[in-house]
């Protein structure tokens, strides 16, 4: 395909271009903006196939990383853009939470698994997080809003690793008018009964856990009911955090069969949590969401 396309931002686009780079038939680009709902600068990554780099609507896949991770894991680490250009998909990987920048002080933790690097994809209500930690808001909202308006999309999928397959799963079946399918790898799958999401969800939402049951995946998906034809779950069968309880996917399991959510959930023999296991099951994802977004 002619690669001479140049895909243009609107007149009074908030975003800035950081970086280009060719990557198969297509091009990986890294933007930031000032973002309204975390009140900080957020940069996110969006892999743009030929076809949407001469404007023609594609689908996209929203992809939530996981702890510790920013929108570079993703885009260096899961090999997704061979896929990509091949069914003409684009991908979008968001930052995990607001950073402390020049002129941002933004709250943190010592621990890996609260503050920085770690918003669990939800609008914190307590001092002195919910200033900035309103992920929920910041993805289905406002970048949702400006990924529509500033590159041609035809429909939007969500998918997400761990911590950021928790995410998927939640703002999926909380949003389901925004997403089209919905797909997790490894995700943590009950936020609100592990070890992580009660240690972050005390300084989010406060002691009250009667509150975080609207920030728990299975929780939702039991409240709300079937939302997607089918989903798709891939999980390693000898990831760490599935042995110590951080995953709990048989949750999800009970929940999709209470609400009668078609799942497709897979064991893959001998893969652990990281992006090495992402790699080897990306391109079914990919291929789940091109597949979802043809019947949309
Ligand atoms: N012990 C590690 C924990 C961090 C970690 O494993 N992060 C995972 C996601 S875990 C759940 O959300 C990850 O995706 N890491 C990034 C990567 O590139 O592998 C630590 O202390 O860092």
């Amino acid at each position: 395909m002619n690669h001479s396309y140049n895909h243009s931002l609107s007149a009074n686009s908030p975003l800035t271009k950081k970086s280009v780079n060719r990557c198969f038939d297509g091009e990986q680009h890294y933007y930031s903006h000032q973002s309204t709902s975390t009140k900080t600068p957020m940069t996110f990554s969006i892999y743009l196939p030929d076809e949407a780099l001469a404007g023609r609507l594609c689908p996209a896949i929203l992809y939530l990383s996981g702890l510790t991770c920013n929108a570079d894991n993703v885009t260096h680490k899961a090999h997704f853009q061979q896929k990509c250009s091949e069914l003409g998909m684009i991908l979008i990987a968001p930052d995990t939470s607001p950073r402390s920048s020049e002129g941002h002080d933004v709250p943190n933790d010592e621990r890996y698994f609260v503050g920085q690097g770690a918003s669990y994809y939800v609008d914190a209500t307590q001092a002195p997080w919910a200033d900035n930690f309103n992920m929920q808001s910041y993805i289905v909202d406002e970048l949702y809003d400006l990924l529509r308006s500033e590159f041609p999309i035809h429909s939007i999928g969500i998918t997400g690793h761990s911590m950021g397959g928790h995410g998927a799963l939640l703002l999926g079946f909380k949003f389901p008018s925004k997403f089209v399918s919905v797909s997790a790898l490894s995700p943590v799958c009950a936020a609100s009964e592990s070890a992580w999401g009660e240690a972050a969800y005390t300084e989010y939402f406060g002691k009250d856990e009667s509150l975080w049951s609207q920030a728990d995946a299975s929780k939702t998906i039991e409240k709300v009911g079937q939302q997607y034809s089918s989903i798709l779950v891939d999980q390693g069968a000898a990831d760490n955090f599935l042995a110590e309880g951080q995953l709990q996917t048989s949750k999800l399991q009970q929940a999709c069969e209470k609400a009668k959510q078609p799942l497709t959930l897979r064991y893959q023999a001998g893969h652990d949590h990281s992006y090495y296991f992402i790699q080897s099951v990306i391109n079914d994802h990919i291929e789940h969401h091109w597949r979802m977004a043809q019947l949309s």
